[in-house]
């Protein structure tokens, strides 16, 4: 495919609901999406950056700057580009700036998909046709809150339920969910808010019978996360700490890790997440996807890599409504009673842009044209 234009678009959308975590409290996100045009058909790809960069360095500022001064020259610099795959290949001679190239890289792949009038999953080479679902609780103000969230994601079907931990927030309300709620499938995610001094708070934690504890230490560390690994039983997930087939390599050989948290964002892009995927897959080392709060586009791309076989953890691909007063995507994402989301089955992404619900959120646009 030649791409003839690429629009960029910046936007600012309120949540439901205040989003916290061990690093900022959220009501609202500013976002990029993508739209790549070829041949009377549009690719839609999210950039799922933040405005701090708080979660990554990567911010709405520096990936306008990556796309506008570096990605899209490339992507017109190609008279075809026959793959997605491709275009990753041709973004790895730019370092790092991951959420910048999977925004440009995932608008292809809608593309590439709408070209070959097939569904995102099946591009990918995806084979379910409904996906489990979990849910991301933001800390909370008091155990009474917390408890009312659990109870009404519980009620709502979502089949595993993670809550968000931070010092002095932690042990205790797991241990208080744990006693009120039962087995239920519960996870904590600390987003590096942790270090080794705090060793013998996860030693205790293995007593609450967790699923998995993501995160808990540096960002950008695989070293010490080995250590704490063998410290425990529960298993330690790795989000932060992985952006790249070879970190996911290296954190498995190390023992720094027993379940990675694939973020389409975080490793460049579909190509990169689906290597992750087969290399995990290999080494019996179960993978699930995780989430950036994104609106209906992104939240479309993460359906479908879902869909891969070694996806075997319910992801934070929770339905629209969680998020939305009104998302950007037509029908919205929904969930049944069982937690599972149907993987639509319209080429490409397989959802239509609300384009008035679009234009409503997006308070700026820059159209690139190849001459
Ligand atoms: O519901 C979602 O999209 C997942 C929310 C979530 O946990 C999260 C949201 C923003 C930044 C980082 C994370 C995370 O997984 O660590
Ligand atoms: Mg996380």
């Amino acid at each position: 495919m030649r791409i003839e234009k690429i629009v960029v678009r910046k936007l600012k959308m309120d949540y439901r609901f205040p989003f916290e975590t061990s690093f900022a409290r959220t009501t609202d996100r500013e976002f990029l999406i993508i739209e790549a045009y070829s041949e009377g058909l549009v690719g839609y790809g999210e950039c799922v950056v933040s405005a701090d960069p708080y979660y990554s360095e990567e911010t709405v500022g520096t990936a306008s700057h990556i796309i506008e001064e570096f990605l899209v020259p490339l992507v017109f610099s190609k008279d075809q580009i026959p793959h997605p795959d491709d275009i990753n290949k041709d973004f790895s001679r730019i370092r790092r700036n991951n959420m910048a190239k999977s925004a440009i890289e995932g608008a292809l792949w809608d593309l590439y998909a709408k070209k070959k009038n097939i569904t995102l999953t099946e591009a990918v080479g995806g084979k379910k046709s409904k996906i489990e679902v979990g849910v991301s609780i933001g800390i909370q103000e008091s155990l009474e809150e917390l408890f009312a969230q659990v109870q009404d994601s519980l009620d709502k079907g979502f089949n595993k339920i993670k809550m968000k931990i931070k010092p002095g927030k932690d042990i205790e309300m797991l241990r208080a969910v744990r006693e009120k709620f039962g087995d239920i499938p519960l996870m904590a995610d600390a987003n590096s808010a942790y270090t080794l001094d705090d060793i013998d708070l996860f030693k205790e934690m293995d007593s609450l019978n967790l699923m998995m504890i993501e995160q808990p230490l540096a960002h950008d560390d695989i070293i010490k996360h080995a250590t704490l690994q063998k410290a425990i039983t529960t298993p330690i997930c790795l989000d932060e700490s992985i952006h790249s087939l070879e970190d996911a390599q290296n954190a498995i050989e190390l023992g720094s890790c027993k379940i990675i948290n694939i973020k389409i964002g975080r490793v460049g892009g579909i190509s990169e997440a689906i290597k992750i995927h087969d290399y995990c897959k290999e080494k019996n080392i179960p993978v699930w996807c995780g989430g950036m709060l994104e609106s209906g586009v992104g939240r479309a791309h993460n359906i479908a890599i879902t869909t891969l076989e070694n996806f075997t953890i319910p992801g934070d691909t929770a339905p629209s409504s969680r998020y939305w007063h009104k998302d950007i995507i037509t029908p919205e994402v929904v969930m049944d009673e069982e937690g599972y989301i149907h993987v639509p089955e319209q080429a490409g992404i397989g959802f239509d842009i609300d384009q008035e619900a679009l234009d409503k959120v997006t308070v700026d646009i820059k159209t690139y044209t190849n001459k």
